[in-house]
């Protein structure tokens, strides 16, 4: 009965668990927090994976780990291994003027997002890698200098963990190089031209490793104090990104689109054949099995709920009963739910908006539905655009931190006009690792076969009159006050 870690290092924490390999059953799990913000120490990473080990009860049993960590983050290392500055996260929107640039360069309008989409399956906006090289080679070029390095979250951790032994030992997967934008998802290359188009240079950048490709040994020292006793030997998987190890968590199947409502909300699905949308809706990644991921990606997902919250002063769980308690369509009250700008659409300065207030509608039940079915009609947009794609949607599997809530369980089928199935709560991108873990160390064409049981299925009839009152409300909203355009590019 081999033992099997995966990590989860997402947006605002660290989860491990430990699974067994043959069968995925779940032994012990932990996480510690991440810190607030869009730019973070890739040390504050660090510790929190040694706390949500020891809060695992250590990792000396196992015989592979493996990592998914927050997709895009721009890790930027020195000569000698040390970090350039901090990482910037996915949900950085400073370098949406470098974004626009890139595109422009490369012909402008429809052909400048054509000539992306084609080159790397995605156009890129201010989460990819690519556009934040860009961003600090114009604003910060004494670091950009002294870039040796770049790599993604899970690829510095999974380094951290084999001891990090030179830049050359730097390793990568397809999944998580798909959300560069330097790498070709439908080739399997880099496109290191790009890379040098954005920082003017090229550095070293991780090998791309196969979906079942050991990337190394843990090193058993890789931690010092406190705690999260590491195994001696133990396989390191190539890991990925979060949402292709939700993919391999919750062993979707062909039909099945994911949305997973975390920090970010995502609606992706596993594809044959790569994505290439010149409209940039949908990103062309692939997947953590050698295939590939359509996604779409919106800024605003479970943080939509903390805001609403917070300010109607109710803990998740009374925000769901009140939102429960109001009528569908919230009686015309429409939240646009913009709070962090927007990615898609590409609106990285859009501030939310409140539309539809009445005397009837001035209520905090009213509020809290109108914020979950705005989150969930954002969705929808997406899941549109993955069908326009060529995605076939029979069920949507919704998982993240956001599917606790019965409002958000109970509301989507309504919004996105299909049935939704809900695991049982989990950390299903933790798991998803877990499983390339035990791919890695069992060996063979697939990962184990494990199953998820207990699944709830949601059904209500779809009302298209939520997404029609959205669909209008949405293309109003004023742009932040405390970033003015003029600081991106
Ligand atoms: N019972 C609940 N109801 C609604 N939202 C919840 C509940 N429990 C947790 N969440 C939400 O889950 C979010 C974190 O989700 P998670 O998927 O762990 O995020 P990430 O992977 O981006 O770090 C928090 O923003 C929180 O609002
Ligand atoms: O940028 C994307 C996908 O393209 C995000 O999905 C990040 O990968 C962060 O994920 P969470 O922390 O919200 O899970």
């Amino acid at each position: 009965m081999p033992l099997v870690a995966g990590v989860d290092s997402s947006t605002q924490s660290c989860k491990v668990v430990v699974r067994d390999a043959e069968t995925g059953a779940l032994l012990r799990q932990g996480r510690a927090p991440h810190p607030d913000g869009t730019e973070v120490d890739p040390s504050a990473w660090w510790s929190a994976l040694a706390g949500a080990v020891d809060a695992a009860g250590g990792l000396a049993d196992v015989a592979a780990v493996s990592v998914a960590g927050q997709q895009h983050g721009m890790v930027c290392l020195d000569e000698s291994g040390a970090v350039v500055r901090p990482a910037l996260l996915w949900n950085d929107t400073r370098s949406a003027g470098a974004a626009a640039e890139l595109v422009e360069e490369a012909g402008g309008g429809a052909a400048g997002r054509r000539f992306w989409a084609d080159a790397v399956g995605s156009v890129p906006v201010a989460s990819f890698t690519v556009t934040k090289l860009r961003w600090l080679a114009r604003h910060e070029p004494e670091h950009a200098a002294r870039v040796a390095a770049v790599c993604l979250p899970h690829d510095w951790l999974t380094w951290r963990l084999a001891g990090a032994p030179g830049l050359a030992a730097l390793r990568s997967d397809r999944g998580d190089a798909s959300g560069t934008g330097y790498w070709s998802p439908a080739t399997g290359d880099y496109r290191l031209d790009l890379l040098e188009r954005a920082l003017g240079r090229v550095p070293h950048v991780p090998a791309v490793l196969g979906p079942a490709d050991p990337a190394g040994a843990v090193r058993p020292d890789a931690f010092r104090a406190p705690g999260g006793r590491l195994p001696d030997g133990a396989l390191l998987g190539p890991g990925t990104g979060d949402n292709a190890a939700a993919a391999l968590g919750v062993g979707a199947r062909a039909g099945d689109v994911i949305v997973s409502i975390g920090t970010s909300g995502t609606v992706f699905s596993v594809a044959d054949a790569p994505a290439a949308d010149p409209t940039g809706a949908v990103a062309g990644f692939a997947d953590a099995t050698g295939r590939f991921l359509p996604l779409v990606c919106t800024l605003n997902a479970a943080r939509v709920l903390d805001a609403a919250a917070a300010m109607l002063r109710v803990g998740l769980d009374e925000l769901a009963e009140l939102a429960l308690s109001a009528p569908t369509g919230a009686d015309g009250l429409v939240v646009v739910p913009y709070l962090e700008g927007e990615r898609t659409p590409d609106r990285p300065l859009a501030t939310g908006a409140v539309h539809g207030l009445t005397l009837r509608t001035s209520t905090p039940a009213h509020l809290a539905r109108a914020a979950v079915e705005g989150l969930l009609c954002a969705l929808a947009d997406g899941l549109d655009a993955l069908t326009a794609q060529g995605a076939t949607a029979r069920r949507v599997i919704l998982v993240g931190g956001g599917a606790r809530s019965a409002a958000v369980r109970r509301i989507a089928p309504e919004v996105l006009g299909m049935p939704v199935v809900v695991p049982p709560p989990g950390e299903y991108v933790a798991d998803g690792a877990a499983r390339q873990a035990a791919w890695v160390a069992l060996g063979g064409a697939a990962p184990p076969t494990w199953s998820v049981r207990g699944t709830e299925e949601y059904a209500a009839a779809p009302v298209p009159a939520v997404r029609e009152r959205y669909a209008a409300a949405r293309e109003h909203f004023l742009d932040r006050l405390d970033r003015a355009p003029a600081d991106d590019g």
